[in-house]
């Protein structure tokens, strides 16, 4: 059973333009679509979609639009009982595959209603095979919260991976390596963020086609985080450094669509393929194809293993130096 948290989970919905979008004008949208989002119920719905057990884990009223939403596509979830409705994010995408997000802050979650999503998540996850930390945390909930729950979480058999950013992302980092996490996953900017490398330079070198610096700061942030670091690259691919290894995965081309939930599908391949004890590197694998088969479809829907083009993926051992 995989289990997903969303603490701020939201009702995504995506507007689609027929040209580039032009800021202070009056656009006529060719489309819009509303699904249930935030990035553990992302993550939750792909899982679903590999036909694997999951729950995902949220706050949210009876009857809020986010709940007709999973029911609609039958994911199983857990709720605590909160007062307002789930907050709306905002997607706007161009032909080109360009997407412009913005996200709200969410609601201001009670200490109450914090505390009884905390147990609900130590209750799941006492048959979990995953817990699974994902996303923005609401106003009220304490930047710490995450590395409290991983803390929480250690003593129970259940693995833990976290994809966060911000304040809970620097909570998370300061707690390493003493905060039980087992697999995190940075995007580029996130990855100097939690290390204090220079995004410029891992960038130019990036668009250079040289990973190198990328993966060298992926290796110093796996020997002091103590967890497997699963770094996205956007459409570059991703890569994994674990204690055993260093590989790049590059994807297959794609028409890209929708870039939302692309991170969320990439962990959910990673976390489906530990489920049959796959390689790191076919782990990656799955990781990459699920991501890239995200960005290739609208809004945020998941993708099914059909979608994944898996032979399409390339993935490579490289050795990898702390910096
Ligand atoms: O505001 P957060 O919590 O950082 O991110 C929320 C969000 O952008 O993440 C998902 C895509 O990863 C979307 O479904 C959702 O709108």
């Amino acid at each position: 059973m995989i289990v997903t948290v969303t603490a701020n989970p939201s009702v995504d919905r995506t507007v689609t333009l027929p040209g580039p979008l032009v800021r202070g004008s009056v656009t006529r949208a060719l489309a819009s679509r509303a699904e249930p989002g935030g990035k553990g119920v992302n993550v939750s719905r792909a899982v679903q979609m590999a036909g694997m057990p999951t729950t995902a884990l949220l706050p949210a009223r009876s009857g809020d639009p986010l709940l007709t939403g999973l029911d609609a596509v039958g994911l199983r979830y857990r709720t605590v009982d909160v007062t307002a409705d789930v907050r709306s994010n905002l997607t706007v995408t161009e032909p080109d595959g360009t997407t412009t997000k913005l996200n709200l802050p969410g609601n201001p979650m009670s200490p109450a209603d914090l505390s009884a999503l905390t147990a609900l998540i130590v209750e799941s996850a006492a048959t979990a095979t995953w817990v699974a930390l994902c996303g923005s945390l609401p106003p009220g909930v304490p930047d710490s919260w995450y590395a409290d729950l991983a803390s929480l979480l250690a003593p129970l058999s259940c693995r833990v991976a976290v994809d966060t950013s911000g304040a809970p992302l620097t909570a998370i980092r300061a707690a390493m390596p003493d905060v039980a996490v087992d697999v995190i996953k940075p995007n580029v900017e996130e990855l100097c963020e939690m290390t204090g490398a220079d995004l410029d330079l891992l960038e130019r070198s990036a668009d250079a086609g040289d990973f190198g610096p990328t993966l060298d700061t992926a290796r110093s942030l796996q020997q002091l985080a103590g967890c497997a670091v699963l770094a996205t690259l956007g459409a570059a691919g991703a890569l994994l450094v674990t204690a055993e290894g260093g590989w790049l995965a590059t994807p297959p081309p794609i028409v890209p669509v929708s870039t939302v939930g692309a991170g969320d599908a990439t962990l959910a391949g990673y976390l489906l393929a530990t489920l049959d004890e796959a390689t790191p590197a076919e782990r990656l694998r799955r990781a990459v194809a699920y991501g890239s088969a995200a960005a290739a479809l609208a809004g945020t829907q998941p993708p099914t293993p059909s979608d994944l083009a898996l032979a399409a993926v390339h993935v490579s051992e490289v050795a990898t130096h702390a910096v």
